[in-house]
């Protein structure tokens, strides 16, 4: 993906300058007097506590933060951003969307468009994931919301979970309700998580864990009334932020590296994978009926 150096113009017709992961564009950032920062894009919300050396990240992409293209543009976009400025040793998570963490993968994204398109998004998933997973700071999802799929591989990618007590956000790879399959990249994750036993119970019948039962296989760390979940995440990052970075850090990529290896490694044939698999006429009707069902479920 372009993301290094060129232009991009997104749908609101805002044209960001990037050049070597910096955003040199048309961007909202204001420094208060207290240390703390505000960096504006449209679909994610940046603040950070430069004294404390901790960065907020909200997803912004109503209704439901679906992993658009341009979600995940501007996401990693920012991510890098923060990665690269020494300034911040943790990330928090969350969302700014009432009840969503995530709906995971945007399914428009992989349906009725052509061949390109769905190898384009397949890698800026893929990026996205490398970059969650092998950040260098302190990761701790503070889950607001419901997050299946993409978004809970997003809370799977952190260091730390804390999930807001609510029967209705439940999270989980629910993958196979849709007729399709987990690739085997967020099965790994999911391994290394719940270990694998629950894993291959939870991936094979696509199930979203209420709090309690996330918290009971060990999906999340910590459940917490809704309105303490952003207070707990901080708590939790002062007390990991007290560990010393570099060997936190060596440790981290001690855990993760052989993961994310297997997907480096194969990165092209992932892609090709999925461009075929999601293309077929079988899965591209699965994927149409599931939206269709979503839509209809108002009415
Ligand atoms: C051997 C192996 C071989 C091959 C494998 C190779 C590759 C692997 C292939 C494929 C793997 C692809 C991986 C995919 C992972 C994913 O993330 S798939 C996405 C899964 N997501 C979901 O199932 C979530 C669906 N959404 C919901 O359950 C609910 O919307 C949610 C609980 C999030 C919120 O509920 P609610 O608040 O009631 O909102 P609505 O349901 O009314 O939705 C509002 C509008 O948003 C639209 N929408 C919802 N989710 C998505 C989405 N994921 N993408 C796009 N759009 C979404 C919904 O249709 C409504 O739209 P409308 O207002 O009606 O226009």
């Amino acid at each position: 993906m372009a993301l290094v150096a060129g232009r991009k113009t997104f749908a609101a017709g805002k044209t960001l300058l990037l050049r070597a992961g910096v955003w040199l564009g048309a961007e909202a950032a204001a420094r208060g007097g207290n240390g703390a920062r505000r960096f504006v894009s449209q679909r994610v919300l940046v603040e950070s506590d430069v004294t404390a050396g901790i960065a907020t990240i909200k997803f912004k992409n109503p209704p439901v933060n679906s992993l658009s293209l341009e979600f995940l543009t501007e996401f990693i976009i920012c991510l890098e951003k923060l990665e690269n400025d020494k300034t911040y040793r943790g990330l928090i998570l969350t969302s700014d969307c009432p009840g969503i963490f995530s709906a995971g993968l945007d399914l428009r994204e992989m349906c009725g468009k052509n061949l390109a398109h769905y190898a384009e998004y397949w890698r800026a998933i893929q990026e996205t994931w490398l970059k969650l997973y092998l950040s260098n700071m302190v990761l701790v999802a503070a889950i607001n919301g419901a997050s299946p799929a993409g978004g809970c591989l997003m809370a799977l990618s952190s260091d730390y979970r804390v999930l807001a007590d609510n029967p209705r956000y439940r999270i989980g790879l629910n993958e196979t309700l849709l007729g399709i399959v987990a690739p085997f990249w967020f099965k790994d994750v999911l391994v290394n998580t719940i270990g694998h036993r629950a894993a291959e119970h939870a991936l094979q019948l696509g199930l979203l864990f209420q709090p309690t039962e996330a918290l009971q296989v060990g999906m999340v760390d910590q459940v917490v009334p809704e309105d303490q979940v952003q207070s707990t995440a901080l708590s939790v990052m002062t007390e990991w932020l007290a560990i010393p970075d570099h060997a936190r850090q060596l440790t981290k990529s001690m855990m993760r590296k052989a993961t994310a290896d297997n997907l480096i490694k194969q990165r092209e044939a992932d892609i090709q994978n999925f461009v075929s698999f999601v293309s077929r006429d079988s899965i591209q009707k699965s994927l149409q009926v599931y939206l269709e069902k979503l839509k209809q479920k108002k009415h």
